[in-house]
């Protein structure tokens, strides 16, 4: 059996022993000699069990279990004691302990109490969390078993996760599933795509600001954290948050307080961080340009998406999701030989589920027959092109005929909602790289400056929403 467990025991001897049987049956043993140091580890691991003797140097094991349940409320916890009075045992009872040894005890019995309580823990919990049943990643690797465990694990509780994994591979997704899973599902989902914000504008955006807090702040505007009161924030593209809004971010996760820009009142927000990036952040880390006390305070539980290419035994389930999910979307509904699911198997993916999910469209709306074959695949998508995965996501066509899918304008409206949908974020590039001045914008735009301001009215664009602060 395999599993962590975590020994909080001062005496040397008595650790060597339980430390010795369990890595004999597969546990990996983290071993710590006081409260503090069992506090500091449980902080940013998470365990399948924990052994605690009662009498620590800094205090008592049983009387502090609160401190444990507060950041994992359901590891079973296992209590052994050389005081061996009832009231101990009674203690051990109160608290919920999974079972109490008073010492000495057999070890064998330890043991066998260790394996069932990680067992227990385990089969609780795999429980909610496998392929289909409302979870909406689909994939039954090896991998996303893991990714599965570790969603599992994060559910019962608020500790802040971060997720890493190159683009396309389903950050978002999971970071829906916990807050969809997990006990803050009636609360808000506020999602923050860092990168795209102008940097000056992220900390307005997270935490909101007063009236007059800037040229441009004409109104008091709540941020993404207020927003998320009682829900969860999703922080997207967090290696991308500038140097001045990381160092708010860690003062709001360390006192659980905001404040809004130009404000002076602390705003106690009850919010549930999740975080992803697609860069690496240890050489960010290293050159300054991430915190590492952020990158800590962020990456309490890690969870890793592995790319699509390490998990092709997924491309047959996934393309099939796909196929349905266009079918549900209006597209005709279609099915996907063997032959030509191989050939997608042997691609690269380098822009992971959501080029995988781009194809699969592609191919349910141009296929001539219900049934897509390797020829039919050959013509529609052709061979891979040595194109960088940035090329693909941005592939224009392929993101209209998403759109087009996903939205169904009223008949007489395409092709004003669809130059809509292409010029409000054209135009917002633009104020928001010249700083929301429209002489600029229009420049840089190339159109005429009465003809933007023309376009931002019929668009309700707020161009002094861009104007930096100063
Ligand atoms: N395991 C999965 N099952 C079903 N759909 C998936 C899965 N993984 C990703 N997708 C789909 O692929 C697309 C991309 O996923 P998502 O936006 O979550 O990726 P991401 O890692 O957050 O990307 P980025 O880093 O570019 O923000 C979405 O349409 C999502 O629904």
């Amino acid at each position: 059996m395999s599993g962590s467990v975590l020994l909080v025991e001062d005496d040397r001897a008595i650790a060597t022993v339980i430390t010795a049987a369990l890595e004999d049956e597969g546990f990996t043993l983290h071993h710590c000699e006081s409260i503090a140091a069992r506090d500091r580890v449980l902080a940013v691991h998470r365990f399948d069990a924990m052994l605690t003797d009662v009498v620590l140097g800094d205090g008592d094991g049983i009387a502090s279990l609160d401190a444990v349940r507060a950041v994992d409320p359901d590891m079973p916890v296992i209590v052994l004691s050389a005081q061996n009075t009832l009231d101990t045992a009674v203690r051990a009872s109160e608290t919920q302990a999974f079972e109490y040894f008073p010492k000495p005890f057999d070890l064998d019995e330890l043991v066998r109490a260790v394996k069932q309580a990680a067992g227990q823990r385990a089969g609780a919990e795999a429980a909610p969390v496998a392929e289909g049943d409302g979870m909406p990643l689909v994939g039954r690797s090896q991998a996303m078993q893991g990714v599965y465990r570790m969603i599992t694990r994060v559910l019962r509780n608020d500790l802040t996760v971060l997720i890493t994994g190159e683009s396309g591979t389903g950050k978002e997704l999971v970071a829906e599933a916990i807050h969809q899973l997990g006990a803050r599902k009636s609360g808000p989902f506020v999602a923050v795509n860092t990168a795209a914000i102008p940097s000056e504008l992220i900390e307005s955006e997270l935490f909101g600001h007063e009236k007059g807090a800037f040229t441009g702040a004409v109104a008091q505007a709540i941020g993404k954290f207020e927003q998320a009161n009682g829900g969860t924030l999703f922080l997207d593209e967090i290696g991308d948050m500038p140097p001045e809004a990381q160092t708010r971010l860690l003062r709001a996760l360390q006192s659980g307080r905001i404040r809004r820009v130009g404000g002076r009142q602390e705003i106690a927000v009850d919010v549930r961080i999740i975080a992803a990036t697609n860069r690496d952040l240890a050489p960010m880390i290293a050159e300054g340009r991430f915190r590492e006390d952020l990158f800590y305070r962020l990456n309490v539980v890690p969870i890793e998406l592995p790319p699509l290419r390490e998990r092709r035994e997924d491309i047959e389930v996934l393309s099939q999701h796909f196929l349905n999910l266009a079918a549900e979307d209006g597209l005709p509904r279609r099915q996907i030989t063997r032959d030509a699911l191989g050939k997608l198997e042997q691609r690269r993916w380098r822009g992971n589920v959501r080029e995988l999910r781009n194809v699969i469209y592609r191919l349910a709306l141009l296929a001539r027959e219900d049934v897509i074959d390797a020829e039919a695949l050959d013509d529609i998508i052709g061979p891979e092109r040595e194109s960088s995965p940035t090329e693909q996501q941005l592939d224009f066509g392929g993101a209209l005929q998403l759109w087009l899918t996903a939205n169904h304008p009223p008949p007489g409206a395409l092709y004003h909602n669809a130059l809509a949908a292409f010029e409000k974020p054209l135009m917002e590039y633009a104020l928001a790289r010249t700083g929301g001045n429209q002489l600029r914008a229009a420049k840089l735009l190339g159109i005429n400056r009465n003809t933007l301001r023309k376009r931002l009215g019929e668009l309700a664009i707020n161009a002094d929403r861009f104007v930096r602060p100063v």
